[in-house]
């Protein structure tokens, strides 16, 4: 018999009993921000069970990490305190359960409608650090940035490349994001461009969230870096492409996009994602020792983005595509950062670069969907190249399951015009 809850959660639901998502929220808007899980239409305040003294295992009871504004404490504890909250949760919540089904009171004050409840960032982030894992998004970047010639530098096939991001600007889902102003290329004998940018793009990305991390000088082996993930989000990393072209020689992304990144308020966790586990992608050349996995996961996380335009009723599905596609598994990615004896701490965010698939419908952002302008998206009766204000771009990601589905919601923001 498959798992159910007493609380009724359709088969559409991104949050049956199945997946449980931990987040942060407000059930009031004046209340302090607290732990909960995603359960139907329904978030569990998790330290009011802390506080009823449910979390009575051994890692957990008389723990205060549920007392907390954001999950970093928790996270820090590591797996074994994980699978300790889920199996708890996944008791307290299941239909044959009596404790909190056949107890009004606590379920008055435990479980608030998600309809009501304000959502915050669900962590503390001290480092992010953004990957460019999708072999796809590298090429087709590659061939518009550099030309076809040099598409793929060689290095990209030896290590997961990344750069460091800014984790100041990282918003939660639902925050407006304010068009960036900078610099472009000159066009002729001119000085450069200013102004905002006219090349304003969405990245459709998923992160993970860091779990215990490492001392500085230890490096995480690649074999035990999925005890060091606790869960992935959506991500958007918004970019400016006319200030990236221009800014990124030699260093890398800066100001292209540093002015806004959007996540998820729900991690589902590497736990409810492991029945939808599948084989990464072969890997030619053999990495070397330090990425090669005995066991190289992906996950199938089917994703959608639409654009709703500004007065518009209805949104438009601009590309799909799957976690699948990338090429760096996210414990590679890990191993990778901490080779050098870079210490990840609790709560830190590694993105895992745009997720393009091969087929022009699966690209991940508009620079390669609109091939940097040259052609126009065509939403219900009006077009796009790149973002104009007022569009709201939102991200939906699922893994479909047998009569259920592990979900996590949506990721959306709205442009708002340069001030
Ligand atoms: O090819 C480039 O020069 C850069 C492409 C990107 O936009 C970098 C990035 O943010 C990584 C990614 O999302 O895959
Ligand atoms: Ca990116
Ligand atoms: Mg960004």
């Amino acid at each position: 018999m498959a798992l159910k809850s007493f609380i009724e959660v359709g088969p559409d639901s991104h949050f049956p009993i199945q997946n449980l998502p931990f987040g942060i929220f407000k059930p009031e808007p004046t209340s302090p921000p607290r732990p909960g899980v995603a359960i139907g239409d329904y978030v569990l305040d998790l330290s009011t069970i802390s506080v009823s003294g449910l979390f009575d295992g051994p890692f957990l009871s008389g723990s205060d990490c549920f007392l907390q504004p954001n999950l970093n404490k928790f996270l820090a504890l590591g797996r074994p305190a994980w699978k300790e909250a889920r199996a708890t949760l996944q008791n307290l919540l299941s239909a044959d359960e009596a404790k909190l089904r056949d107890n009004p009171s606590l379920r008055e004050k435990s479980l608030v409608p998600m309809s009501k409840v304000e959502m915050l960032l669900p962590i503390a982030i001290g480092d992010y650090t953004d990957f460019f894992s999708s072999m796809h998004h590298a090429r087709n970047c590659g061939i518009m940035f550099r030309g076809p010639e040099n598409a793929i530098n060689p290095n990209w096939f030896q290590l997961p490349i990344a750069y460091h991001g800014r984790s100041s600007s990282i918003v939660v889902s639902g925050t407006d994001i304010i068009r960036p102003r900078g610099q472009g290329h000159p066009s002729g004998n001119s000085p450069p461009y200013f102004g905002p940018s006219r090349k304003l793009d969405f990245e459709l990305e998923m992160a993970a969230v860091v779990g215990p991390g490492n001392e500085l000088g230890k490096p995480v082996d690649v074999n035990e870096a999925g005890d060091h993930i606790f869960g992935l989000v959506l991500m958007n990393d918004w970019s400016a492409r006319d200030i990236q072209a221009w800014e990124y020689v030699p260093l890398g992304p800066f100001l292209g996009k540093s002015f806004g990144t959007t996540l998820s308020p729900w991690i589902v966790t590497l736990d409810a994602l492991e029945p939808f586990a599948c084989d990464a992608p072969k890997q030619d050349p053999q990495p070397l020792p330090y990425l090669a996995e005995k066991i190289s996961k992906n996950y199938d996380i089917s994703l959608e983005v639409q654009i709703k335009p500004a007065g518009q009723e209805d949104s438009c599905v601009v590309t799909r595509s799957n976690f699948n596609h990338l090429y760096w598994t996210v414990t590679q990615q890990l191993a990778h950062h901490t080779i050098n004896g870079c210490n990840l701490r609790p709560g830190d965010l590694l993105g895992s670069g745009t997720i393009s698939g091969p087929e022009p419908e699966s690209y991940g952002c508009l620079l390669e969907l609109t091939w940097n302008g040259q052609k126009s998206l065509s939403l219900n009766g009006t077009t796009r190249k790149f973002l104009e204000d007022g569009d709201e771009v939102v991200f939906s990601g699922c893994s479909k399951g047998d009569g259920y589905k592990v979900g996590f919601g949506t990721c959306s923001g709205k442009i708002l015009p340069s001030p």
